[in-house]
């Protein structure tokens, strides 16, 4: 069975069967095959040029594949969207200008076939008291909260958020992803991108790492830590410190060392603190932990960036 056929027979949200999108030479989404099921909180990784923007424009019809299919709730993007079934917030959706914010979240409102009463969308996007703001006297973050505004205009089944977040000040930034948690909680599926992976790490229950238009990593933060392999080791050393001899330890795949403080990673965290040992010194303060996401991500990429160039 296709993952198409897959994720029709299984309700699936979405699914990308095989989906490739080329610019000239450059391949943006490069066989792209997945699918979204109700109610998950997906984050979209990947470095600048991955592919993110462009699997979203697929998702949302706003771009067309050059092969493979995007299905949305079984059907086209474009009759998911119409039938208001999708809620998207974009990374250059730009605003009308000479209008109030409350104007364009009445209209976002009215054009939504299942629209929420403007007061509650204009409140859960903390925008009550910028109501009467003309939309081009707000700053970079308000801005950003009137797109969420109108992502979530209308009882959507599927919310699509591209870097939601950039420009928020952290109270806003909490207060969004409070506001989300409750849309996930009430079984809508979220799909958002983003480079700060401290959210994707706090948020997200499925992590997806796109390069170079593919799939590199799918599953929970706590997967794709696993899946980088390496851990952490951090201690501090007294007196003068050997760094060709800790540059040779096994297993090592890095070294940081900042006045007395020693951190390394290492792809064998046992055989290197064992190894350590045998080098006569006394570590202290000896931590051994699992790498974060955001490290999880660099080592994943870096590895494939080695394996392909
Ligand atoms: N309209 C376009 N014309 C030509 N090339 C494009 C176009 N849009 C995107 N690309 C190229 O396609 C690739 C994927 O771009 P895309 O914007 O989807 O990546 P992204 O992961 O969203 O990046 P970022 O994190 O920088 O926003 C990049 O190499 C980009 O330069």
């Amino acid at each position: 069975m296709t993952a198409t056929a897959t994720a029709e027979a299984t309700g699936s949200v979405v699914g990308f069967d095989q989906v490739t999108k080329t610019y000239g030479s450059v391949r943006a989404v490069d066989g792209l095959t997945l699918a979204l099921h109700p109610g998950e909180t997906v984050a979209l990784l990947g470095p600048n040029g991955a592919g993110k923007s462009t699997t979203l424009d697929l998702l949302l019809g706003l771009k067309q594949a050059d092969s493979g299919s995007v299905r949305v709730f079984g059907g086209s993007p474009r009759d998911a969207i119409v039938a208001g079934r999708v809620g998207a917030m974009l990374q250059s959706g730009g605003l009308m200008d000479e209008v109030t914010v409350g104007e364009l979240v009445r209209l976002g409102c009215a054009l939504h076939p299942k629209p929420f009463p403007v007061p509650d969308v204009l409140a859960r996007a903390s925008l009550t008291q910028l109501a009467d703001r003309k939309v081009n006297k707000l700053s970079g973050g308000q801005q950003q909260r009137v797109r969420f505004a109108l992502a979530t205009a209308g009882d959507s089944d599927l919310i699509v958020l591209d870097e939601p977040t950039t420009g928020m000040d952290v109270s806003a930034r909490q207060a969004f992803w409070a506001t989300m948690r409750e849309q996930a909680d009430q079984g809508r599926t979220v799909l958002f991108a983003t480079h700060y992976l401290e959210e994707a790490d706090a948020i997200a229950d499925r992590v997806l790492v796109l390069h170079r238009g593919r799939l590199l990593a799918d599953g929970t933060a706590a997967e794709i830590k696993a899946k980088a392999g390496a851990r952490r080791i951090a201690f501090d050393l007294e007196g003068p410190i050997d760094e060709p001899a800790l540059r040779d330890l096994p297993f090592l795949t890095s070294l940081d060392v900042s006045g007395h403080t020693v951190r390394i990673q290492s792809s064998d965290a046992d055989a290197t603190v064992h190894a350590l040992y045998g080098l006569g010194v006394h570590p202290r303060n000896l931590e051994v932990a699992g790498l974060g996401l955001e490290q999880a991500f660099v080592a994943i990429t870096a590895a494939e960036e080695a394996r392909t160039s």
